[in-house]
């Protein structure tokens, strides 16, 4: 019998709008959702059974995937996983001038099928311009293998998205279609799936520690490694107020998506939300707006912006006379105490902020925002942060666990306890208390630690802060007094 790989050898680009041969695969390992249709935001997915705080309610593999051009030196091009301690397989194509590199065999063998084995004699689309056409005509190459002309299923808000108005776009577009001979039916595929990919693509993202002013003061950041479509994980809906969330590189596959719940208990039935980046926590309602209709061409329906903003980020002003009343910018009045809020006043002091921020003054600028902001906003989370990272660097530990643990608070309070940025605010004060050798405190701010790394998944993404905090816990039991 024929072989798959061998058959792509000898078949033009042409072929592609004949092929028709992998099997159906499953791409989910734990699926605990239903879809389910409506008027106004089309499907969505249901919970199967009651779930609480922790839960797993879907783990998937992707349909499609793309590896960043500027990561392909360093990771598998088919799983996305580091390269640096793995032995390599390269190309099946002895003459193959892509940039590509795989963890083994079996990967390399997956690229191939995903698309690799198409453009493999194009290495002139190797170029980073190329990204975003590629990807879809890796959605184009598994979808016609499906028997399918585009992903299948999946929304493309043709619409209002602008794939035809971008000339640029349509460029890239014709160039690919004079390459492999696509016909007009083909082409419109592609537009279609670029469509797809735009609202229903994913941003992989991988936690990275990276030095910052000293060797030992290290700050986490998330590397963008790549996009991928999920075909179940893109039926869930958005919410700017979400009860799950989503997490990649569970079980150290940088790909892995795992949708997990985050708030209360979901009930069974009930329609499970994730968020697709605005978050009521976090933006105002204008710029969640802006964005979900710029990047994903819709306007949002969650409860959050067809209700009152009263709870709103827009709301962290403190009223000067109640003091308990919450104000949005230029408010006419306070809701609480029905006074006229003096606003130069406000303004007036946010330039002073800004002032005392380009001096580096952090304490004063601490100072001024406590005088009129509420507690537990952002911007008092972001200047509580700045001091802990200086008094770490000038070696005053004590100081610098003092302020990181206000920061801890305030992102517990915007992110939820169960985030990936809580973890991260939980795993940077676990070291500032170790150094400062708060032995009860930094014991239990571990065990925290270690549990919410757990209920993430992060244990197993990031292995290394796990045997970080178990050495830090180790050495305080055995060695400190
Ligand atoms: C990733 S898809 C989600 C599944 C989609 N509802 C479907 O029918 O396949 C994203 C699209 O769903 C719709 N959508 C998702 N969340 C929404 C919300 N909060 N309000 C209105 N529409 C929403 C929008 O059309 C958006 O472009």
């Amino acid at each position: 019998m024929l072989q798959l790989d061998t058959l792509h050898k000898r078949l033009t680009p042409a072929h592609i709008g004949l092929s028709t041969w992998l099997p159906n695969q499953n791409y989910t390992t734990t699926c605990q959702v239903t879809v389910k249709d409506s008027s106004t935001e089309g499907k969505y997915q249901v919970a199967n059974k009651l779930f609480r705080q922790g839960d797993i309610v879907l783990k998937e593999e992707p349909f499609i995937r793309q590896l960043n051009k500027n990561h392909c030196k360093d990771h598998c091009y088919f799983c996305f996983r580091s390269l640096a301690t793995k032995s390599l397989a390269k190309c099946r194509v002895k003459t193959c001038q892509w940039e590509v590199i795989y963890c083994d065999r079996t990967c390399e063998r997956k690229g191939w099928l995903a698309g690799h084995a198409w453009l493999c004699r194009f290495p002139e689309l190797d170029v980073s311009d190329m990204q975003e056409v590629l990807f879809g005509f890796k959605g184009f190459v598994t979808s016609r293998c499906r028997g399918q002309n585009t992903l299948p299923g999946l929304v493309s808000n043709l619409e209002s998205n602008n794939v035809i108005r971008d000339m640029k776009t349509m460029e890239k577009i014709n160039k690919l279609a004079s390459l492999f001979y696509l016909s007009e039916h083909a082409i419109k595929s592609l537009i279609c799936i670029l469509s797809q990919i735009r609202c229903n693509s994913f941003a992989i993202k991988q936690a990275a520690s990276v030095a910052v002013d000293s060797s030992y003061v290290v700050s986490r950041e998330s590397i963008h490694l790549g996009q991928a479509v999920y075909l179940t994980a893109a039926r869930f809906n958005h919410d700017c107020d979400p009860i799950a969330l989503v997490i990649f590189g569970s079980d150290g596959n940088p790909c892995q998506l795992q949708v997990q719940v985050t708030k209360g208990s979901i009930a069974k039935g009930q329609n499970v939300t994730i968020s697709y980046g605005p978050l009521v926590t976090k933006h105002t309602k204008e710029e969640r707006k802006k964005k979900l209709k710029e990047d994903y061409f819709f306007d949002c329906q969650c409860n959050s912006c067809l209700g009152n903003s009263e709870d709103s980020p827009d709301s962290i002003y403190k009223c000067q006379i109640c003091k308990a009343g919450r104000l949005y910018r230029q408010q006419d009045k306070c809701r609480n105490c029905d006074q006229k809020p003096y606003w130069a006043y406000f303004l007036k002091t946010e330039a002073k902020i800004e002032m005392y921020k380009q001096q580096q003054d952090y304490l004063k600028v601490l100072q001024l925002q406590e005088n009129i902001y509420h507690d537990n906003v952002l911007n008092i989370g972001e200047t509580c942060d700045k001091l802990a990272q200086t008094y770490c660097v000038s070696g005053q530990m004590r100081l610098a666990a003092k302020y990181s643990k206000r920061s801890l608070e305030v992102t517990k309070a915007i992110y939820g306890k169960i985030s990936i940025e809580s973890a991260e605010e939980m795993m940077k004060l676990s070291t500032l208390l170790f150094n400062s050798m708060q032995k009860a405190e930094a014991i239990k701010q571990i065990n925290e630690t270690m549990i919410t790394y757990r209920l993430l998944g992060l244990n197993k993404s990031s292995p290394e802060d796990i045997e970080e905090l178990e050495d830090m816990k180790n050495h305080l039991i055995y060695i400190v007094r």
